[in-house]
């Protein structure tokens, strides 16, 4: 309703401010937060940082034997690995056999905020994906199906290099929608579209302030069945 002449006279209830952030919604469910991470991005990147100081970023294999171009490491109480033998969620890290990194206080409140503000009950905080894009670097078209759970949503941030995100549909062949997402944005995907296809193109070459000629990609998950 932004836009609507009379929106200046809308009186905001207790707790209905984040239901009133600006959503681009992309079908039930789907929605981008433009800048909704904007102003807690220094701090986002710097515990990230403290991440990947803690459990390196690593190129993974597929179970096909490709090296994933995108590089990446896990934090929370699950993380997310691939190698010969498939895709799969762990415990521990496979490098070392120690657990990984703790998920943050800060990633914990953003994930709870945007999850209220697209409307589902259970922020997904199980698991947190970080991905590391560089120029050229691209994320084939597919579904977050590695969970159990299929009903939390997924919540995804994007810090640094804007990047196109591809947005499909239930079946590998429906048609592409493309969607610039830029440093501070959230989406969040759940409900109807939680299966839905999504990947990421080839990041342009270009430079952000903040992280070089990087992109960096937190996604979280909820892992488990809740019942
Ligand atoms: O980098 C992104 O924005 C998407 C990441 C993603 O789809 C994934 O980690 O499964
Ligand atoms: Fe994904």
């Amino acid at each position: 309703m932004t836009g609507d002449l009379f929106d200046f006279l809308k009186v905001t209830e207790p707790g209905q401010d984040e239901s009133r952030a600006e959503r681009i919604q992309l079908d039930p469910g789907a929605f981008i937060f433009p800048g909704m991470a904007l102003s807690r991005a220094p701090e986002l990147l710097e515990a990230a940082r403290h991440i990947v100081r803690q459990a390196p970023f690593r190129h993974l294999v597929t179970p096909g034997g490709h090296r994933m171009s995108v590089a990446m490491t896990s934090f929370g109480d699950y993380g997310w690995i691939s190698d010969r033998s498939g895709y799969r969620y762990t415990h521990v890290r496979p490098d070392n056999g120690q657990p990984w990194p703790v998920m943050p206080d800060l990633f914990r409140s953003l994930v709870e905020e945007a999850t209220r503000a697209a409307g589902f009950p259970h922020p997904p905080l199980q698991s947190g994906l970080l991905n590391l894009y560089r120029p050229g670097t691209r994320l084939s078209l597919h579904q977050d199906k590695d969970e159990e759970d299929a009903e939390t949503p997924i919540v995804s941030v994007s810090l640094g290099v804007a990047a196109t995100f591809l947005w499909g549909g239930l079946d590998r062949a429906s048609p592409l929608r493309r969607f610039r997402l830029s440093h501070g944005d959230v989406v969040v995907w759940g409900g109807p579209s939680r299966m839905m296809f999504h990947g990421i193109a080839p990041l342009a070459v270009s430079s952000h302030p903040l992280t070089g000629e990087c992109r960096l990609n937190l996604t979280f998950r909820q892992i488990t069945r809740r019942s």
